[in-house]
């Protein structure tokens, strides 16, 4: 019988390293599967030693550490080796290549339960699972009775674990694998599991831990909760790191690519409308020159290192009265936000004498948007706005990273009374 709640301890936990130490240190790791065409492949490369496989990457060259008290978000889609990572930390798979240093006791609540033996009371398998835990047997007597009462199993618990349901199964692994606060906290999904009372309780548990400087890493689809509880985020692609760090700053990118996979698949599912083109520029025709935008980084897409967002245009016209210019901003695969042109504001381009150009910026001070990609397009009108001379579609995108954590799309102005 083995617990599937794994727990590894260092026996130099004792003498914990200094705080600014990694908990965790995770350096290019990589995990291959062998994958065979046919069963009778496995065995006859067993037998005879022939490569007769393919590799399959779960994982590639992926690095990372954790601090004392982080909390990690790991994200990803569907086959992005989550689990793979996942089951690496917790020491029931081996990395292929690579190493994972962990500090301390560390504790995955992975497969909940699954590692029970069904012929045995709650109460044998808890004793058995606690000293495959490295506890020893007065700490587990100590422990007993707070976890039963947790696992809210009463006089369940000398009954055989093949009667109980698999709520019961989960409550009493859970009340198990952290009755004791271990310094790494793995996660999975399993938490969607139980009632939501008990749900409830497991998340005040893990919130505790975490109060109490517990590092925790945790893995789900559901990115509402990675934001409610995580601090730093890993998003997984095919297998590697695509992005670590903040998680309002992964979650932004990861969540802009989802998008354009959701953008993608529609337009794999009906034919594309052919993109409006852009009259010619230059010539004795009026024309956008360029499109900037103040305080973009390096990044892909550029993110806006400034609370305010400022875009100046610059263009040519043959005429003598200064054109108009318009900037649209929308939402990079969702919906249009706002659109303001300067002539309905009775605003022009100034002359600029050194370029030869009319020049004009438009500032939002404090965006008022949350986090998310956006995309801006320019237009250039004639003085009065009734002819469109140039637009510049989906110019410039931009990641933008609004520091609280808000469902919705737009900060309105308002007032509570
Ligand atoms: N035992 C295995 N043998 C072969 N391939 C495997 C094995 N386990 C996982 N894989 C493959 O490794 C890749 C990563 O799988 P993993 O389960 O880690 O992804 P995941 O991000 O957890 O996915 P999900 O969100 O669907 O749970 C997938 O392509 C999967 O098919």
């Amino acid at each position: 019988m083995t617990p599937a709640p794994t727990t590894a301890t260092n026996p130099m936990a004792a003498h914990s390293a200094p705080h600014t130490a990694p908990v965790l240190q995770v350096q290019q790791v990589s995990k291959g599967y062998r994958l065979y065409a046919h069963p009778r492949q496995r065995l006859r490369a067993l037998l005879t030693g022939a490569a007769l496989h393919t590799s399959h990457w779960a994982l590639r060259d992926v690095s990372f550490a954790l601090r004392p008290g982080q909390c990690l978000g790991v994200v990803g889609n569907n086959g992005a080796g989550k689990s793979t990572l996942l089951k690496l930390l917790a020491g029931t798979l081996q990395p292929t290549q690579g190493t994972v240093q962990c500090q301390g006791r560390v504790t995955a609540i992975l497969e909940l339960g699954a590692g029970f033996h069904p012929d045995f009371s709650g109460r044998d398998n808890l004793r058995f699972a606690g000293s495959l835990m490295g506890l020893d047997a007065a700490t587990i007597a100590r422990l007993e009775a707070s976890i039963i009462d947790f696992a809210e199993l009463g006089h369940a618990i000398d009954r055989a674990v093949k009667t109980y349901s698999s709520g019961m199964v989960v409550r009493l692994a859970f009340a198990l694998v952290t009755a004791v606060q271990p310094e790494l906290l793995i996660v999975d999904e399993a938490l969607a599991v139980g009632d939501q009372n008990f749900q409830k309780k497991c998340v005040e548990r893990i919130e505790a831990f975490r109060r109490n400087g517990c590092t925790i890493l945790f893995c789900s689809h559901s990115l509402y909760h990675v934001r409610q509880l995580c601090d730093v985020a890993l998003w997984l692609d095919k297998g590697q790191v695509r992005s670590f760090g903040d998680t309002e700053k992964v979650l932004a990118a990861y969540e802009a690519s989802l998008r354009q996979q959701d953008v993608a698949s529609e337009q794999e599912a009906a034919p594309s409308q052919p993109l409006p083109v852009a009259p010619a520029a230059g010539g004795d025709t009026a024309h956008i020159v360029s499109v900037q935008v103040a305080h973009l980084d390096a990044a892909s897409p550029p993110q806006l290192q400034s609370k305010d967002l400022a875009v100046t245009v610059r263009a040519r016209s043959p005429e003598s009265e200064p054109p108009s210019v318009g900037i649209m901003l929308e939402q990079a695969h969702g919906v249009g936000i706002t659109s303001i042109a300067s002539h309905v504001e009775q605003t022009w381009p100034r002359w600029n004498e050194a370029e030869q150009v009319w020049e004009i910026t438009l500032t939002f001070p404090d965006l008022p948007l949350h986090t998310g990609e956006y995309v801006l397009s320019a237009y250039l009108f004639d003085h009065k706005g009734l002819v469109v001379c140039d637009e510049w579609k989906h110019c410039q995108n931009f990641l933008f990273v609004y520091p609280t954590q808000t469902p919705g799309l737009v900060r309105l102005p308002h007032v509570w009374s």
